[in-house]
Order: structure tokens, then C-alpha cells, then sequence
């Protein structure tokens, strides 16, 4: 469809474990439009990094990928081969982790490693070079980091050239898991504000994994609340601070320390469900305050409630 420069459809992954199989993201659909960004937001064991690996075609054994598709301008990239996978990853949908150090090697200099990846896309030597000093430029680093080794680098300076080396071949999609968690609040901001000014510079797409939805709800164009595996709420950030229908996005919302606030935040009580082994019915039925016997025997679909804004509850029209 015209103007999305991704579409998951129906996505299901699960690990085969010797202690059974667990149901980490089930039924995940969605679209992303050209420069958007989408902030998938859950607790702990929700399922967003698995739908992170599973987006790149790269979950980790013993996991798999056993239905949907992942459509990148049309292409389903769950059908292709490793050759073509290896050259679409990096350059047309990359990831940022949460620890730096999964991109990079922290004992051999940046440049060789920036470099490196470059030519494994298929960039001459000089060309990648100076690609590499434009993007380190690009996220504000002095080119001397180049010569650095990252264990010689902060968090902040080594995020800085995990975002470099995710944006440098302009990919569509740029999957940032967590970019900030390992860091101070005000490197925090930085790194949140340089992925604004690279999203709006190269029109790229982002989607944004955190567990924090008021980051989510300052950052993101659109948000998608997940748990248990499953999607719970989905829509544009304005239409979701005007109408949160969902029982648990307000669970999370509750949950936010606020400023100036009295008293402890008031919390979820309970713990997120065993995947290995899910609640009968809706997955987040065992803690919600509104769950009645339906909650318990029918699993609610996700319902558009108004355009853009779907819904996975059986009272979410009543909830006001
Ligand atoms: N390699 C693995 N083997 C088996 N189970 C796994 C594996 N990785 C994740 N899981 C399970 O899959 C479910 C989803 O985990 P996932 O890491 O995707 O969640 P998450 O939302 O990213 O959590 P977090 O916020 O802690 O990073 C959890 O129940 C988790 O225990
Ligand atoms: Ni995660």
C-alpha cells in the first residue's frame, strides 16, 4: 500500500525450550509510514525484543518464526535467503541495541569496524571511509573516535556510533531496542534528541522499544502497547492521551511517577504471565481490576474503536 515502508501481518514467534514452548509475540500486525515513529511499549518478558529480531528475520535459537509476514517495499523478508537477508539487514532495516557492545567488538578501532560493515555492503574502501566520517560527523562525534577503540568511549559516544553505523546506507527502518536504558537521564535525552534530528534529517522510520511509555508518548508519532505476547492497544499518540481505552495502557499510565506527586505511584499488582504457559482467555485478565468471567473464557480480538485506534478488550467500550 502506498505510503508504508513496512507491513507485518499476523506474526507469530515462539521458543522451543526444554521446559516447553514459549509464546513470545502472537497475531502482530502493523504498518509504518515513511519517517514515522512507532513506540512498541510493555513490560519486562512482553515480547518487544523478540518482535525486534523477528523483524529483522534474525530470532535466536530456539526460537522461531512460525507465521506472518514482513513485508519492506513488498518484499516478505521471512522468505528470503541468507545472501539477500545479509544485504537487506544493515542496509534497508537496521538495529540499535541496548548494549553498544553487541554491535561493536570494544578491542578493535571504530573506523575498522564502521568500515568493514560498509564494504560488506559493497562500498570501496575510500567510499566507505568517508561515509563513515559523514555519519560520525552526522550523529556529533569529533572524527578522532573514529581512530578510538570503544572500550576507550562512553555509553553515550558508543550509542552514538551504533546510530552512525545504523543510519549510514539510509536504511527505510531503524529498530532502536532499549537505545537509552544503559544510560544517565541526561545522556538519555541526548541520544533521544539526536535520533529525532537523524529520523527527521533522513526521513527514516523508527520504531522505538521501551518498557517507558512516557518516553514513548514525548517521542513517538504512534504507539503500540504490548503484553503477554499480544498487542493490547494501537494508535496515534494524540488519540491515545485523549482516549486510552485499554485497562493495562492505563495500568502503565497510573504507573508513571508523576511530578510534584504525593505518595507512591500507584502500581500493577502481580506479575506478567508465563509465556510457556498463558492465562485461559485474555492474557492480562489474571491482573486486570475490570476482568469478568468473558475475560477468562473468550481471548478479545483487536477491535478498531475509532480510525486508527484498535483495542484488544472486551469492556474497552465500556471503559471510559
Ligand atoms: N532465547 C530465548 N529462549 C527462550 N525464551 C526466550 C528467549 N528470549 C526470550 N524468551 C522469552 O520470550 C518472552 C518474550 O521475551 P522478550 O525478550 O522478547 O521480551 P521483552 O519485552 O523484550 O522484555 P525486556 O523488556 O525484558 O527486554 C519472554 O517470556 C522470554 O522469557
Ligand atoms: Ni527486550
Amino acid at each position: 500500500m502506498a505510503g508504508h515502508v513496512l507491513e507485518v501481518e499476523d506474526l507469530w514467534v515462539k521458543y522451543y525450550t526444554m521446559s516447553g514452548v514459549v509464546h513470545a509475540v502472537s497475531g502482530v500486525s502493523f504498518k509504518l509510514r515513511r519517517g514515522e515513529m512507532l513506540a512498541v511499549v510493555g513490560e519486562s518478558g512482553s515480547g518487544k525484543s523478540t518482535l525486534a529480531y523477528a523483524l529483522m528475520n534474525m530470532v535466536p535459537k530456539p526460537g522461531k518464526i512460525v507465521r506472518g509476514r514482513v513485508l519492506l517495499g513488498g518484499v516478505d523478508l521471512l522468505t528470503l535467503m541468507t545472501e539477500e537477508l545479509r544485504k537487506v539487514r544493515g542496509s534497508r532495516i537496521s538495529i540499535v541495541f541496548q548494549d553498544p557492545f553487541t554491535t561493536l567488538d570494544p578491542l578493535r578501532r571504530v573506523v575498522d569496524q564502521f568500515t568493514e560493515f560498509l564494504m560488506e555492503h559493497g562500498l570501496d574502501k575510500a567510499t566507505a571511509l568517508r561515509v563513515a566520517r559523514e555519519y560520525t560527523e552526522a550523529v556529533g562525534l569529533p572524527e578522532r573516535v573514529l581512530e578510538s577503540y570503544p572500550h576507550q568511549l562512553s555509553g553515550g559516544q558508543k550509542q552514538r556510533v551504533a546510530i552512525a553505523m545504523a543510519i549510514s546506507l539510509s536504511p527505510e527502518v531503524v529498530i532502536a531496542d532499549e537505545p537509552t536504558t544503559a544510560l544517565d537521564v541526561i545522556v538519555q535525552k541526548q541520544i533521544m534528541d539526536l535520533i529525532d534530528d537523524v529520523r527527521r534529517k533522513y526521513k527514516s522510520s523508527f520504531i522505538l522499544i521501551t518498557h517507558d511509555l512516557a518516553l514513548a508518548l514525548e517521542r513517538a508519532d504512534t504507539v503500540m502497547v504490548m503484553y503477554g505476547g499480544y498487542v493490547m492497544e494501537y494508535a496515534d499518540k494524540s488519540e491515545l492521551v485523549r482516549d486510552m481505552r485499554h485497562p493495562y495502557t492505563r495500568a502503565l499510565l497510573e504507573s508513571l511517577p508523576r511530578l510534584g506527586q504525593r505518595g507512591l505511584p500507584s502500581f500493577l499488582p502481580g506479575y506478567p504471565p508465563d509465556l510457556r504457559n498463558p492465562p485461559s482467555g485474555c492474557v492480562f485478565h489474571p491482573r486486570c481490576p475490570l476482568a469478568r468471567e468473558k475475560c477468562r473464557a473468550e481471548q478479545p480480538q483487536l477491535v478498531e474503536v475509532s480510525k486508527g485506534h484498535y483495542v484488544a478488550c472486551h469492556y474497552a467500550g465500556v471503559v471510559k
